[in-house]
């Protein structure tokens, strides 16, 4: 284990009666960093996370918080992991303010570090101006902001989401994807669960792909891309395709076809060699009317690895 590892989990491994809903599952997670499991419905994210968080028995494998051993029995571990589930977990007729005072005294906060507490986290959620209206009457989005935010009364260094955003209005969804990067920038290791291929990329440092209660691969968004050895794509829309043997010559482009005047090329790094081919293309008198990029994405990952879309 390096120093600043705050989670360590070794074989997790839980079956439902015959269903093996986790199979040896082993991931870590460092201080400041955030990392995915992805994959669709029914993959084993939020047992798999359970089991972290000390909410589920497991059947099998270890879980170190911040080096320590941890189960269902451990308080130490629960007091450095913030969960925060699917599910709202809030008293709707209670005001967001009166909300989180109840859950920060739940965490052992009492007088003056209650209120500070609580002012900062109601900043954070973006709930300060509405934070005396009953929660029955937030939108879908707040109500999950605020349940974020109860999650981080307690300043954990640890922070476990599961689907954050399923369901809630892109403002409010930008808003949590905001959040968690400013969290995991304050050090805190971030555990993010999601069937959003969009959201992986764009918040986790790692991704681990889950499905049929296995991870199926690791790694960073470019190395999982790699993994399964797809190129990059630019098609060229244009008067012709007289410039595809000038193309085609480029160290750059591994394959190129064209027909009906749009040029197809296969390259390694489409953004980095997009301006010398738009050069060649121009110097072998191609006028281009159009551009179009496709990098493989974790969907590409996703289908090539189970042989199934992420979403049906
Ligand atoms: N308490 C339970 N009893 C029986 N089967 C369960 C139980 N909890 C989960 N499962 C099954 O275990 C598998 C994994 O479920 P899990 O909820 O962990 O998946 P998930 O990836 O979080 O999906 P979702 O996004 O739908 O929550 C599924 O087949 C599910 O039906």
């Amino acid at each position: 284990m390096t120093q600043d590892e705050i989670l360590t989990c070794q074989n997790l491994r839980k079956t439902f009666g015959d269903l093996v809903a986790v199979d040896d599952v082993s991931f870590t997670i460092a201080a400041g960093e955030t990392y995915g499991l992805l994959g669709p419905n029914g993959a084993g994210k939020t047992t798999t996370i359970s089991m972290i968080a000390g909410i589920l028995e497991r059947d099998g494998g270890e879980v170190r918080v911040a080096g320590r051993p941890h189960d269902t029995r451990s308080s130490w571990g629960k007091e450095r992991i913030g969960y925060v589930p699917q599910d709202l977990a809030l008293y709707p007729d209670l005001s967001a303010r009166e909300n989180l005072r109840f859950f920060a005294r739940l965490h052992g906060l009492r007088g003056g570090r209650v209120r500070a507490r609580v002012e900062e986290v109601l900043e954070l959620a973006g709930l300060a101006e509405r934070a005396d209206d009953p929660v029955k009457d937030y939108s879908g989005g707040m109500k999950r902001r605020l349940n974020i935010g109860v999650g981080l009364l307690h300043r954990p260094p640890l922070l476990i989401l599961d689907e954050p955003t399923a369901g809630v209005d892109p403002q409010s969804r930008n808003a949590i994807l905001e959040s968690v990067a400013a969290l995991a920038g304050e050090g805190v290791g971030v555990l993010y669960t999601t069937h959003y291929m969009e959201e992986a990329e764009r918040l986790c440092d790692r991704i681990g792909i889950i499905d049929l209660g296995r991870i199926r691969a690791e790694g960073t968004r470019r190395e999982l891309v790699g993994l399964v050895g797809e190129l990059d794509r630019i098609t060229l829309t244009a008067d012709g395709v007289q410039a595809l043997p000038t193309l085609a010559a480029l160290p750059e482009v591994r394959e190129a076809a064209g027909r009906d005047g749009r040029v197809e090329l296969t390259v390694d790094d489409a953004r980095r060699s997009l301006p010398k081919i738009l050069l060649a293309a121009a110097d072998a008198g191609l006028a281009v009317r159009a551009v179009e990029v496709a990098e493989p994405d974790l969907e590409s990952v996703f289908l090539h690895l189970t042989g199934k879309a992420l979403r049906d």
